[in-house]
């Protein structure tokens, strides 16, 4: 490998650029400049807007539904922004807090026909950076030459696409020992990714016999309720309730996976929070986002779990689909663990949606 970043690089600093408003080049057959909506300024708004050509606010399918717009891509849709449109217009369809007190916000008009595959692909960078899943796109005539010329990041959407949907190779970083309340036997490991995401962990307790099932867990963070006692979830009794186990047993891993709010981030899920003070459930308030109802990928998981040399589980979850992806990816699941704990007046309605939409085992 030379010096210059390769395409894994790239897209973790296009990523980068989105969190913070810069526009990045997405090169291909059709080239595309594309910007977060949320991070977009009226500055960078007027900038794109001189180069005179039309442009399209990108949403997901999902929020395009809500929003009562036609999603003629399927999982996107392009809309076309009128000339004389401010900012706030684009964060008004970007981001659903108002959309109950202001519901009326079309007429919409959907763009059909030519390709829209650069817009998918700044859509879903937009959600790998955490962000509200809406970009905001015009084509330029010469990708490669413009980014070249105004110092943006050019992603290839030939080498691009491939990777987007992958999960990234992890390294193990660094383990040591780490005596806890439930097990003075315990051992941290800190994994990284190779695309500049997030670092998961493994909690390793006593010393668990490779050849045989382990008892674990996969734990999605949640700040909320992991750390500060939330009463909106159970994640917070669901974690001490695991640990508390495998110390018991004397053996066992909990994962602790930095994919907060089933993967949208933390300020995203306190968007979702919010859609549900206004009386949406967990579900909707994702959809209403933009977002599927789980964008969460626990491939990562068997990842970590291979790594360590564990083959079989006997899983801690009432999630299905922990246990469906968890053979898909190679590790077997002899044995489903229930982990029912922390049910409290504010997250019933919250356990029931996830039992009724979700799957969930009560
Ligand atoms: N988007 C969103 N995420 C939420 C909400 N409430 C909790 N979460 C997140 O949901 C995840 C819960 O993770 P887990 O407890 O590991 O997963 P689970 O699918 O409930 O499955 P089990 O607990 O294993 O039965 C965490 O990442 C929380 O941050 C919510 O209302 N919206
Ligand atoms: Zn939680």
């Amino acid at each position: 490998m030379g010096l210059a970043p390769d395409i894994v690089e790239t897209l973790a600093r296009a990523r980068a650029d989105l969190r913070m408003g810069v526009p990045i080049v997405l090169t291909g057959e059709t080239s595309v400049i594309a910007v977060a909506v949320e991070t977009l300024s009226t500055d960078r708004l007027a900038a794109l807007r001189a180069l005179g050509r039309d442009i399209v606010l990108v949403l997901t399918g999902w929020r395009a539904q809500t929003l009562k717009a036609r999603a003629y891509d399927g999982d996107v849709a392009r809309i076309t922004v009128p000339d004389e449109v401010a900012l706030g217009w684009l964060q008004a369809l970007a981001d659903p807090a108002d959309d109950l007190s202001t519901p009326m916000k079309g007429p919409l008009t959907s763009v059909r026909g030519g390709n829209a595959d650069p817009h998918r692909v700044a859509v879903h960078l937009c959600k790998s950076a955490r962000l509200l899943p809406a970009a905001v796109c015009t084509e330029v005539a010469n990708g490669l030459a413009f980014a070249a010329e105004t110092g943006l990041t050019a992603v290839p959407l030939a080498l691009a696409a491939p990777l987007l949907g992958a999960q990234s190779p992890l390294h193990s970083v660094v383990s040591a020992r780490l005596p806890m309340d439930v097990s003075e036997a315990g051992r941290l490991h800190v994994f990284r990714p190779e695309d500049g995401g997030e670092e998961h962990y493994a909690i390793e307790i006593g010393r668990p016999d490779r050849s045989a099932p382990v008892l674990a867990r996969l734990h999605s963070a949640c700040f909320t309720g992991d750390l500060m006692g939330s009463l909106k979830c159970d994640c917070g009794p669901q974690l001490r309730a695991a640990l508390a186990q495998m110390g018991a047993e004397g053996a066992g891993v909990l994962l602790y996976l930095n994919q907060e709010g089933r993967g949208i981030g933390l300020a995203n899920k306190m968007r979702a929070y919010s859609l549900q003070d206004q009386g949406f459930d967990t579900v909707e308030a994702n959809h209403r986002l933009g977002f599927e109802d789980d964008e969460r990928d626990f491939r990562l998981g068997s990842d970590i779990l291979k790594s360590l040399g564990f083959g079989a589980v006997r899983l801690l979850t009432n999630n299905p689909a922990k246990v469906a992806m968890m053979e898909a990816s190679g590790i077997a699941v002899p044995e489903r663990v229930a982990l029912k704990v922390g049910e409290n007046r504010f997250n019933r309605d919250y356990l029931a949606t996830k039992a009724a939409k979700s799957g969930h085992l009560l």
